[in-house]
This record gives structure tokens, C-alpha cells and sequence, in this order.
């Protein structure tokens, strides 16, 4: 009879939002076993201690970041990490075996140049990170397969490119014309304690921040630019909505052919996400809402257009902390180690 054996996965990182989402989801993963937690402020406690729901189910300790280790337990490792830290770890992890998954966003440009540019970092990294591929299966599928380093998309860019990517494509909207209106829970910003963040702060109040300026807007950028094959700028405006989980984004642009009328739109959609087991394309009339999304990988379509304004509307509904965050690098890793991309994702949440 062949011997079972799971694949060794360890989290740096582990202690915060993006951390335990991949604790909680790894945990349920049937071909992975979590052998280790790493962190900083964190080391020497147990994830009980942390998030003592966790306490009678997976109380592993949070260590050290000592990369020799890491890479003689680890086959796979992600970080979740705060922007800036990843590049400094990933090459030796990789150079010692490791495929490493990165929840940040040092490995998401193709162009360093624009990273530092919005990141304020200069990068010694340079041939590692030409060899990182973007983690968005529904768009670069075959490429993760065959990668060893995913950088993995942010929140906010996740659930816009999946609104705008079929529309890019496939030629079917003025590029130029393209507006991201998006709306995040608290989560987004992460575990960290922000005076923006507090109850009475966030609570009863929608805000819109960073107009303009997001530092999600170049990663954006780079992948319509892909699509639309030229440079694209792209208005984009992220919110803080009083909720703890979800996005919704709702991308608005022209279409070149104002004829084009609500079910020919769905039609191209679902036919663009055919063989994406994780987009579901509403019917006709119906607009989702993150409610739908928390807690499973889904995004959730609705298409809508207006004939008097010749604009489609489309809107994205996700959870930002799994098809987001950890669930998608979750789905990354399934493709790169042939498994089938849903194992071990959350099909459905909770409703209400
Ligand atoms: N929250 C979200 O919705 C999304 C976040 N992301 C990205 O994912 C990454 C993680 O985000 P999130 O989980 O929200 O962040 P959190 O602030 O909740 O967690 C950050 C983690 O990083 C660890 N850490 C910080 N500095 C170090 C260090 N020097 N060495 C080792 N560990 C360190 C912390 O450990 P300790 O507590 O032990 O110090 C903590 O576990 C970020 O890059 C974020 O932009 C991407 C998509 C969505
Ligand atoms: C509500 C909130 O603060 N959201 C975060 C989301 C961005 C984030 O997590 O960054 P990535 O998605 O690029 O990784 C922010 O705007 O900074």
C-alpha cells in the first residue's frame, strides 16, 4: 500500500489577519500538514494565545524567521507579511527549494521601477523577481502552474480585474474610460491597531481614501495594460465601509458598442470564467453583495448595462481575506502542485 504524506507548509506571518485565514484553511487542506508559524512581535507565544479559538485546535508556536530552518521543515512557505519584507526572505528560501507564495506586494510588478516608485523601496532582489509570476488564476493559470515564487494579487486589485478583465480582453470597453469604485471592510488593513479603525471611528460612517494615490492603482495598471495591450491609467477609489469582511467593487466604463445590451455582456462573462470554478456570473438583474462572499473563495459577477450614459456597470463581490488574500494563494498552490484548484477552499459561507 503507497504511504500518505503531506506536503510540509509553514506561514511567516502567521499571527496576523492573512496568517490565521491560511492557518484555518491549510488546517482543512487535505494534502498539507502545517509544521510551521513564524512572526516577529509574536515569538514565543502559541496561536492559542493569539486567537484563543484557536487554542483546542491548531496551538502551534510562533518562532523565529531563521530562513535555514524554515527551508529544511518547508517545502512550501507563504509569507503574509507586511510590503517591504518579503523580497529579503524569498530569494534564499527559493534557492534552498522552497516555493514560496507571497501575500504582499513585492512580487506583484513586472517593472520594479514602479514598485519602488509607490513603495518607497529600492530592490536588490532583481532576478528573483523577474521569475515571480502574478497570482491570479483566472488570468495566468498555466503560469502559476510552472512558477516556484507567486506574487499574490491585493484585495482591492483582485475584485476589480476580475470585473474588468472580460471587458479588456476582449475589446469591449474604451480602456481609458474605466472607473473602480471599490468598498472595503476593516480587515483590509490588517491586525494592526489604527486610530481609522476604532468602533467609533469606523462604525455608522463610509469614507472614500487615498483618491488617486492607492498603492493598489499601479498593480492595476500593469494587468489592464496586459489586457488592453498599451499603457493604462485607471481611476480608482477605494472606501473603509463599516463591516469587517468584504469587498465590493463596482467598475464603470464605456462600451464601444453602445448596442451591446445586458445578456450579451453575461453571455461574454460566462463564457470568459467557463473553466474558473470559483467566479459565478449572475443572472440577469442580479447584483451581488458581499454578504455572499465571506467566508468561501468566490467572487461573485453582476453585469449590468445603461443604455442612456452607453456605459456597462460591473460588480464584484469578494471576501477580502480569502479570494483576496489567503484563499486565492491557497488556489495559486493548488495549480502549482496539480491539484485541483478548489481543494481544501471554502465552497460556500455562512448566510446570513
Ligand atoms: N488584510 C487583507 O485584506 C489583505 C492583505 N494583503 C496583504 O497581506 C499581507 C499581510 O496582511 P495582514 O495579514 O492583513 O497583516 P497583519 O498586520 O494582520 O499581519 C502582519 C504579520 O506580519 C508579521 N510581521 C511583521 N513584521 C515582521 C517581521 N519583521 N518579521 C516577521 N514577521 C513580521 C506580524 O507578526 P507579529 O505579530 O509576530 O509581529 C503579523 O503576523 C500584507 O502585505 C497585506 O498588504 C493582501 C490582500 C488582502
Ligand atoms: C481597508 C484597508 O485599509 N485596506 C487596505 C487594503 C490594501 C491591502 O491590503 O493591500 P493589498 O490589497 O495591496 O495587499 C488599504 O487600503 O491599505
Amino acid at each position: 500500500m503507497g504511504k500518505f504524506r503531506r506536503v510540509p507548509v509553514g506561514i511567516v506571518g502567521a499571527s496576523g489577519y492573512g496568517g490565521v485565514q491560511l492557518v484555518r484553511l491549510l488546517m482543512d487542506h487535505p494534502e498539507v500538514e502545517l509544521v510551521y508559524l513564524g512572526g516577529e512581535n509574536s515569538i514565543g507565544r502559541s496561536l492559542g494565545d493569539l486567537y484563543p479559538h484557536l487554542a483546542h485546535t491548531a496551538n502551534l508556536p510562533i518562532e523565529a524567521v531563521e530562513l535555514e530552518t524554515i527551508a529544511h521543515r518547508c517545502e512550501v512557505v507563504f509569507l503574509s507579511l507586511p510590503d517591504g519584507l518579503a523580497w529579503q526572505i524569498a530569494p534564499t528560501l527559493l534557492e534552498k527549494g522552497c516555493k514560496v507564495l507571497d501575500l504582499s506586494a513585492d512580487y506583484r510588478f513586472s517593472d520594479l521601477a514602479t514598485y519602488t516608485n509607490w513603495y518607497g523601496v529600492e530592490r536588490s532582489d532583481r532576478s528573483t523577481a523577474v521569475t515571480a509570476v502574478y497570482g491570479l488564476p483566472e488570468l495566468y493559470r498555466d503560469r502559476i502552474a510552472e512558477a516556484q515564487l507567486i506574487g499574490c494579487p491585493g484585495c482591492y486589485p483582485t475584485a476589480s480585474l476580475l470585473a474588468l478583465s472580460p471587458l479588456l480582453k476582449q475589446g469591449l470597453i474604451v480602456p481609458e474610460t474605466a472607473i473602480i469604485d471599490a468598498k472595503s471592510g476593516t480587515s483590509g488593513s490588517g491586525r494592526q491597531a489604527k486610530t481609522n479603525l476604532l468602533l467609533a471611528e469606523a462604525d455608522n460612517s463610509i469614507a472614500a481614501y487615498n483618491i488617486g494615490r492607492h498603492r493598489d492603482t499601479p498593480e492595476i495598471e500593469q494587468i489592464c495594460s496586459d489586457l488592453a495591450g498599451h499603457e493604462l491609467t485607471i481611476q480608482f477609489t477605494p472606501h473603509l465601509v463599516p463591516m469587517v469582511r468584504g469587498i465590493l467593487a463596482t467598475v464603470y466604463a464605456t462600451m464601444r458598442d453602445p448596442g451591446l445590451v445586458r445578456d450579451d455582456l453575461i453571455t461574454i462573462f460566462s463564457a470568459f470564467y467557463r473553466n474558473s470554478p470559483w467566479i459565478k456570473v449572475c443572472s440577469s438583474g442580479v447584483y451581488p453583495q458581499t454578504k455572499w462572499a465571506n467566508g468561501s473563495n468566490l467572487c461573485y459577477i453582476g453585469v449590468e448595462v445603461d443604455p442612456r450614459t452607453g456605459r456597462v456597470i460591473v460588480i464584484s463581490a469578494i471576501d477580502n481575506l480569502i479570494k483576496g488574500q489567503a484563499g486565492q494563494a491557497i488556489q495559486c498552490l493548488n495549480l502549482m502542485m496539480d491539484w485541483d484548484e478548489t481543494l481544501g477552499l471554502p465552497k460556500l459561507g455562512f448566510y446570513p
